[in-house]
C-alpha cells in the first residue's frame, strides 16, 4: 500500500481539477465529474480531502485531482499510474519473496496442487505467471513431468531465478522469462496458467488484470487456470482490543484527559483498513460470507472497475460491533474430471497467512444482540488514476429486535475506506 506524506493544512483554499468522475457513496462526500473544478479547504488525510464544488461542501478522494494549472507532464500517477517503478522495484529485492516462501499455508498448498495432480500435469505446458524465485515452476519440474513451464518475472529477480531453475537441475523444463506476462511474446500457447496474484483484500495490486490480459492471450481453448476461482469473505467482528488500543487510549493516558484528540483518532485510524489484522474467530459475531466471487475463466478486466457483493448477516452472540473483516480463498480445480479441488483459505479458521486479514472499523462502536440482522453491501471500485489500488465502501443497516433503547430503528452507516 502506498502511504504518502499528508500535506499542512493551508488557510487559502486550492483549486484543483478532477481527472475523473467520483460518484459519493454518502452524505459526506462530494460527487464530481472530470474536469470540474473544485477548491480544496482542507487535506486532513493523505487520501480524503475537505472541498467545496457550486457551494456544496464534503469529502473528496484526493487520488482524483489535480492541482489546477499543473502541466499533464508534472502529475506522476498520469505518468506511471501503474508505479511500476516502485512495484517490480520492490519485488526485486528478497524481502516480500521472503515473507512469500516464508508463508508455509500459501507455498504448501500450491505445492499440494502439483503434487495432488501430477499425473496429468505429464507433457503439458505450463505458465507461471510472476513466478518470482521461481517455486511453483520447480515444484512443477520436480514433482510433475510437464512438457515446458514458462516462468514469467517482470522484475530483475528473473536474473536469480534463472541460476535457482540450474542449481536445481531443472533448467531442461523451465525457461525463465523476464518481463511483463501480457507483453511478452511466448513460443505456444500454454495448457495450465497458474499464478500466485492475491493481494490483500484479494485485490489489491490488481496483479489479476495481468493474469486474465495472459488468460485471453496464452491460455488455449480448454486450458485450466489456477487459481480457477476467488472469494473475498466478509464477516461483522468484534475489534476490542485494537479499538482500545487506537481510542479508548486517549481517555487517561498517564492520569491526563486526552480525549479532544478522539476525532482525530476516528479520522486517522477507523478511515483506512488495518491490513495486518488477525482475527480471534471468537470475534466474529456470525458466520462468515462470501460477498465477491470471480471465475477466473469468465471474470473480464471491465469486471474490477466495480464490484459489490450484497450480504445479510444474523447476530448469533450478543457484543460490540466494531467492524468488518475481510479476506479471500482461492480454489484450485483439479485437472482430473471429479479430481478434488485444493482451496487456500486465508481466513481465521485456517492457518495463518503473510496476508493475515484486513480490519474495516465503523466510526463508532455499536452494541448488537443475538437475532439483530446486519445487512447491506460492499462496493470496491478500482481507482482510475492509481490502477493499483482501490476503495472499499460498506454500507449497511442494522434492525434490532431487543428492547433496548437503540430498539427497532435502523442504524445507516457508510464507511469509506482507501
Ligand atoms: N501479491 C502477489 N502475489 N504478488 C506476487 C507478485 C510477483 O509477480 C510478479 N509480477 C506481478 N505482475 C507481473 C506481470 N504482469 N508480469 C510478470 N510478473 C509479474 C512480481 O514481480 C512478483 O514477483
Amino acid at each position: 500500500m502506498q502511504t504518502e506524506k499528508v500535506e499542512e493544512e493551508d488557510d487559502a483554499p486550492e483549486e484543483y481539477v478532477a481527472l475523473c468522475d467520483f460518484t459519493a457513496s454518502g452524505s459526506e462526500q462530494l460527487s464530481f465529474i472530470t474536469g470540474d473544478k473544485l477548491l480544496v479547504h482542507n487535506k486532513s488525510s493523505a487520501d480524503w480531502w475537505w472541498a467545496e464544488l457550486q457551494g456544496v461542501i464534503g469529502y473528496v478522494p484526493a487520488s482524483y485531482l489535480r492541482l489546477d494549472g499543473a502541466e499533464e507532464g508534472d502529475d506522476a500517477s498520469l505518468e506511471d499510474p501503474w508505479q511500476d517503478d516502485e512495484y517490480f522495484g520492490s519485488y526485486g529485492t528478497l524481502r516480500l519473496h521472503l515473507e512469500m516462501l516464508s508463508d508455509r499455508s500459501r507455498t504448501e498448498t500450491y505445492r499440494q496442487v502439483i503434487v495432488s495432480n501430477s499425473a496429468s500435469l505429464r507433457d503439458k505446458v505450463v505458465m507461471d505467471l510472476g513466478c518470482g524465485t521461481g517455486i511453483i515452476s520447480m515444484f512443477c519440474a520436480q514433482l510433475a513431468k510437464p512438457s515446458m513451464v514458462y516462468a514469467v518475472e517482470a522484475s530483475s529477480m528473473a536474473e536469480h531465478t534463472r541460476q535457482l531453475v540450474k542449481q536445481n537441475g531443472c533448467e531442461e523444463v523451465v525457461t525463465v522469462l523476464q518481463g511483463r506476462a501480457e507483453e511478452l511474446e511466448l513460443p505456444e500457447q500454454v495448457d495450465i496458467l497458474v499464478s500466485e496474484w492475491m493481494g490483500n483484500c484479494l485485490l489489491f495490486e490488481f496483479m489479476v488484470e495481468s493474469v486474465l490480459l495472459a488468460r485471453d492471450r496464452w491460455l488455449r481453448d480448454g486450458g485450466v487456470m489456477w487459481p480457477s476461482s476467488a472469494a473475498l469473505a466478509l464477516v461483522p467482528c468484534q475489534a476490542d482490543s485494537y479499538y482500545t488500543e487506537t481510542m479508548a487510549f486517549w481517555e487517561r493516558p498517564y492520569g491526563l484527559d486526552f480525549t479532544p484528540l478522539q476525532p482525530l483518532a476516528q479520522q486517522e485510524f477507523f478511515t483506512k483498513p488495518k491490513f495486518s489484522h488477525l482475527i480471534d474467530p471468537e470475534d466474529c459475531l456470525c458466520a462468515p460470507c462470501d460477498v465477491i466471487c470471480l471465475n477466473m475463466y469468465t471474470v473480464q478486466v471491465r469486471d474490477l472497475e466495480e464490484m459489490t457483493g450484497e450480504f445479510q448477516f444474523c447476530v448469533e452472540k450478543p457484543g460490540i460491533f466494531h467492524g468488518f473483516t475481510a479476506w479471500f480463498t482461492v480454489q484450485f480445480e483439479s485437472l482430473e474430471m471429479g479430481g478434488a479441488t485444493v482451496e487456500l483459505n486465508t481466513g481465521p479458521n485456517s492457518d495463518p497467512t503473510h496476508w493475515k486479514q484486513t480490519l474495516f472499523m465503523l466510526d463508532r462502536p455499536i452494541q448488537v444482540y443475538a437475532g439483530d440482522s446486519i445487512h447491506g453491501n460492499i462496493v470496491l471500485r478500482r481507482n482510475p488514476v492509481w490502477r493499483r489500488h482501490m476503495t472499499v465502501a460498506l454500507h449497511w443497516t442494522i434492525n434490532s429486535n431487543t428492547d433496548d433503547s437503540q430498539a427497532n430503528i435502523s442504524l445507516h452507516y457508510t464507511s469509506i475506506f482507501i
